[in-house]
């Protein structure tokens, strides 16, 4: 007799409308004390993807209650004229949030740009500041992706502590912030990339699987330890034009104990996080002025 087997999905998009609701609550009991948590929201260019996004942005700003400005420039702004614009909104007390949506033009230089936000508003937790901190387990922003990763993690009552995670890719806004996040919680943590010789002998090994490559079919259901949990980070069109992440969910569905679906896993929950951290900016606002 054969049994089949079929992960758990973890539902990026529930738990996302669970997390607004509590930020739309924090956010009226600050409006109560008279403090409006605003964002804003700064798009270079015409990128297409970036439009979707900050629009997106502005909206969840908006159905949760948060102040939000969309300020939208030419890719041909200078560098200069951006940076300026970022120091009127480090200095402006209605702004908790900075983001500026990436990539940028490439006559912009993204680090400096972003080492240019005040870290106390950097809700994306790109800065160098924000990295730091999270390294040494100080209170900062945590970039929003991993994070989002983190509660989807917490949202199945998922014990880190001693388990082996392995984390393929290394990019500075995921992987490595990903990493940093799981060790915190005790787990063992190995990092795998584009050099590893290996990376079905790691995922093997892994009680945790978390893909962020940004390539199709990176983990397939033979690379995975019967059941693990697979976090899919990926987005990817297949030869459809469909929305994929980089885990066959098909098959590794029928090993994992728990997967995320790509769309509406990862994706939802990267937006949520951004309002979680202006709101927790907003509310270190609120107690220096000892409105709480
Ligand atoms: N300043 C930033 N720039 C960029 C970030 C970021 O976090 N901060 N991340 C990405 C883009 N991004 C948000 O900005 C983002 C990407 C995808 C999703 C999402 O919800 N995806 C959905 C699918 C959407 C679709 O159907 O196309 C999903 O996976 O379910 C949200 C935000 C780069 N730039």
């Amino acid at each position: 007799m054969t049994t089949s087997h079929t992960a758990q999905i973890i539902d990026g998009n529930a738990l996302a409308a669970q997390l607004r609701a509590d930020v739309a609550r924090r956010t009226e009991a600050l409006k109560a004390k008279g403090l409006t948590p605003g964002l804003a929201v700064v798009l270079v260019g015409d990128n297409p993807a970036s439009q979707v996004y900050v629009r997106n942005k502005v909206k969840a700003c908006s159905d949760a209650g948060l102040h939000s400005v969309l300020e939208k420039y030419e890719a041909t702004m200078t560098e200069d004229a951006l940076l300026a614009r970022i120091e009127a909104l480090n200095n402006d007390p209605a702004i908790h949030g900075i983001l500026v949506q990436l990539p940028l033009p490439a006559h912009i230089d993204a680090n400096k740009v972003i080492e240019s936000i005040a870290p106390a508003k950097d809700v994306d937790g790109f800065h160098i500041a924000s990295a730091g901190a999270l390294m040494v387990g100080q209170p900062g922003f945590w970039p929003c992706t991993p994070y989002g990763c983190m509660k989807m993690l917490e949202s199945i009552g998922y014990d880190l502590r001693g388990k082996h995670a392995v984390v393929i890719g290394r990019s500075n806004i995921v992987g490595k912030p990903m990493a940093m996040m799981l060790l915190q919680k005790n787990a063992t943590v190995t990092i795998c990339h584009s050099a590893t010789p290996d990376l079905k002998a790691m995922t093997l090994q892994a009680d945790v699987v978390v893909a962020a490559v940004g390539k199709r079919n990176v983990l397939t259901a033979d690379m995975v330890k019967p059941d693990a949990v697979v976090i899919d980070v990926g987005m990817n069109r297949n030869d459809e034009g469909k929305l994929c992440g980089d885990v066959d969910f098909a098959g590794v569905s029928t090993v994992a104990s728990h997967i995320t679906p790509v769309p509406g896993g990862v994706g939802p929950m990267t937006i949520t996080m951004l309002l979680v951290n202006t709101m927790e900016s907003a509310e270190r606002d609120a107690a220096a002025r000892g409105l709480v």
